[in-house]
């Protein structure tokens, strides 16, 4: 279902950066600039590199105007659902799977949904095949949103694609976070997801009551068993090395966004980006002088970021601790089925509290319908004036 391609860039001889499909000769002038722009500008190579940037530049009109079609058709659907999904005065609730990439996400939201036990797949199965019907112990029908994978060092020309798809979180009534239990890295991806949603916009409330859970316990299973195995010494280093593992490269170099979806499949997108140069900004720019004021834009923007990350840091450490307050995490394996019945009663249970919280904050004092109406004496008239 999912069509990837990655996009590579390397300095070529002349020290310019390339950009290119898996590494193709695609090239484009990125900040390798000739002296006085002049450089690579004449002969024979002008009229390439000219083709080159007008590709280059009608693959980003065509990619905005997907992003802006993403957005229309998202909008739509959340109005299609405010209007068609209320079952009586409520509107159905939406519960977000949030998450770091290949933490489990889409594969614990078809174990929902697919199951007999828990799906209701007659609502709406036609309008987003993202979003899947569950039913709660309670009885209560939510909606499970899949949402694509989060990484670390989203390039800053990424995060409007990204802004596009996660609307749907923001809105969301309950995020689920699903954290791969196997991944080294834990609490760097925890944290990196913690980040996004801010930046998103998703309310420190919201964050606060995120449900979380730690996916593939069923691998920390096997990993125990091989750790067993190794004290004995009947397997080498190599055993860690578990293809099965992970399906996305580990390479600090290496960001990848998933899932910019149009409405009808996902297209997917990587960016190999050097180390030296993590904004791998310019690949989308035309004239010089733009990729001058971009550049500079480009980094006062990432001032910003990077002060934003900072407080986001010390927010997201926030809510890590109110997190480990709310006791262990719940363990679950979306492949085998291993807690998720608990799983959905924790959303029951979540979702109640919010209720209860919401008619607290709306319910009128007591004797409140007690009261009668008077017409106003003459000091309120007074006081009005
Ligand atoms: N062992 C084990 N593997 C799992 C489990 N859940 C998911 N996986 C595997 O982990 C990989 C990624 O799962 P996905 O469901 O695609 O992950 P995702 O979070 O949706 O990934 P993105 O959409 O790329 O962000 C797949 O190979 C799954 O089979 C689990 O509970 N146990
Ligand atoms: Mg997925």
């Amino acid at each position: 279902m999912y069509m990837k391609s990655r996009l590579v860039r390397a300095r070529n001889a002349d020290g310019r950066f390339t950009f290119g499909a898996s590494g193709e000769a695609e090239v484009v002038s990125a900040r390798g600039r000739g002296s006085g722009g002049q450089g690579f500008m004449s002969g024979a190579g002008e009229t390439e590199l000219h083709l080159q940037r007008r590709r280059i530049l009608e693959r980003r009109s065509r990619l905005l105007s997907q992003i802006e079609e993403v957005r229309r058709t998202r909008a739509l659907h959340r109005a299609a659902r405010k209007r068609h999904g209320a079952v009586g005065n409520q509107r159905l609730t939406t519960v977000a799977v949030v998450g770091y990439t290949n933490a489990g996400k889409s594969t614990l939201v078809s174990a929902l949904s697919n199951s007999d036990l828990y799906s209701d797949s007659r609502l709406f199965a036609t309008l987003d095949p993202r979003l899947k019907s569950v039913i709660l112990p309670s009885g209560r029908k939510v909606l499970l949103s899949d949402t694509v994978g989060f990484i670390s060092d989203l390039p800053i020309q990424l995060v409007q694609a990204f802004h596009a798809t996660l609307e749907e979180v923001v809105e969301a009534d309950l995020l689920l976070h699903v954290i791969d239990s196997t991944a080294p890295n834990l609490e760097e991806h925890r944290t990196t997801v913690l980040q996004v949603l801010q930046q998103i916009g998703v309310s420190e409330e919201k964050l606060q009551n995120m449900v979380e859970v730690w996916n593939k316990i069923d691998y920390e299973d096997e990993e125990l068993d091989a750790g067993r195995y190794l004290d004995e010494g009947e397997y080498d280093d190599d055993a860690n090395d578990d293809a099965s593992h992970s399906s996305v490269e580990e390479d600090p170099g290496t960001s990848s966004l998933t899932s910019v979806e149009d409405g009808e499949g996902c297209v997917e997108e990587g960016l190999k980006i050097e180390e030296e140069d993590p904004l791998s900004d310019g690949w989308l720019l035309s004239e010089e002088d733009q990729e001058m004021e971009e550049d500079k834009w480009l980094e006062s923007l990432n001032g910003q970021e990077q002060s934003h990350a900072s407080n986001d840091l010390t927010t997201a450490q926030k809510i890590l601790k109110t997190q480990a307050e709310q006791g262990p995490h719940l363990k679950i394996s979306a492949l085998t089925g291993v807690g998720l019945q608990e799983l959905l009663e924790l959303i029951d249970g979540r979702l109640k509290t919010e209720d209860d919280k919401f008619k607290r904050q709306n319910a009128v004092e007591p004797g409140f319908y007690d009261r009668k109406w008077r017409p106003p004496r003459d000091e309120d008239a007074d006081m009005a004036v």
